[in-house]
């Protein structure tokens, strides 16, 4: 550019629960000043929202017929992001067990993931100096243009030893089988499953520390920046 202003970059990045991929987007968007949005924190959203309405999870047409009721809004500031439904904050109970065992069923149905991607592009267009969107498709589904795709991985072992951390010791075997269940769940389904694109660069975060992996990642993106 003719002022040296930095050209807006997208970046994907995607992968299975618990490989850091939001604290890793928070952090990289915030060292680059880029925007940044979690869409797990939007299935999550419109699930409480199903929830919270009474609707049968186990009913994809039920689940379907209401899709497009909830508005939900994203905050994209990486330092503070939010998350409303219909005007109320609901960041955290988005996060509850009982949101999180019932995600799957949700943003598993076709009229759901249409209602949340068309949602998805429309922030990630209006991000005038770029984004990074975090999620499971967003590489071979919303944004199968993104300049950088990035694929995180991580052994099972490792990452519900990061989510019992998180959780305050829980057990580490249930904490384990729970999130391959989901994964299980999120990479059988028959829209936009949890899946690499073919042109994402595929990082394993098990042997690296969160600094490794948000340095690894700033990285890639300054090397595409510059034409590498
Ligand atoms: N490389 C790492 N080493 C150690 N801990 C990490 C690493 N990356 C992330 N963590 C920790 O692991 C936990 C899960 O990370 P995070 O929420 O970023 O994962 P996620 O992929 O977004 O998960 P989910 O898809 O379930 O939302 C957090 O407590 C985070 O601090
Ligand atoms: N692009 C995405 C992002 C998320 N999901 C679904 O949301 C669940 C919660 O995601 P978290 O990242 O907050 O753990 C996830 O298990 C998926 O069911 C999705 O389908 N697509």
């Amino acid at each position: 550019m003719e002022n040296g202003a930095a050209q807006p970059v997208i970046v994907a990045i995607d992968g299975p629960s618990g490989t850091g991929k939001s604290s890793t987007s928070k952090a990289v968007a915030a060292q680059l000043g880029l925007s940044y949005l979690d869409t797990g924190a939007q299935y999550r959203a419109i699930t409480w929202w199903m929830v919270t309405n009474g609707i049968d999870i186990d009913d994809p047409t039920a689940i379907a017929a209401v899709a497009g009721k909830p508005e939900i809004v994203s905050g994209t500031d990486p330092n503070a992001p939010t998350i409303t439904v219909d005007g109320t904050d609901v960041s955290a109970p988005i996060r509850t067990q009982e949101v999180t065992s019932k995600v799957s069923a949700v943003s598993a149905v076709p009229e759901v993931r249409a209602r949340i991607t068309e949602l998805q592009r429309s922030i990630a267009a209006g991000a005038e100096n770029g984004i990074v969107v975090e999620g499971r498709d967003i590489g071979t589904t919303v944004l199968p243009d993104a300049d950088l795709k990035i694929f995180l991985t991580a052994s099972p072992e490792a990452r519900a030893a990061r989510r019992s951390g998180e959780l305050k010791g829980a057990d580490l075997h249930s904490t384990r089988e729970a999130l391959l269940k989901r994964d299980a769940a999120d990479s059988s389904r028959k829209t936009s499953p949890l899946a690499k694109a073919d042109d994402a660069v595929e990082v394993d975060t098990t042997d690296l520390t969160l600094a490794q992996v948000i340095e690894c990642v700033v990285t890639l993106v300054e090397e595409k920046r510059a034409g590498k």
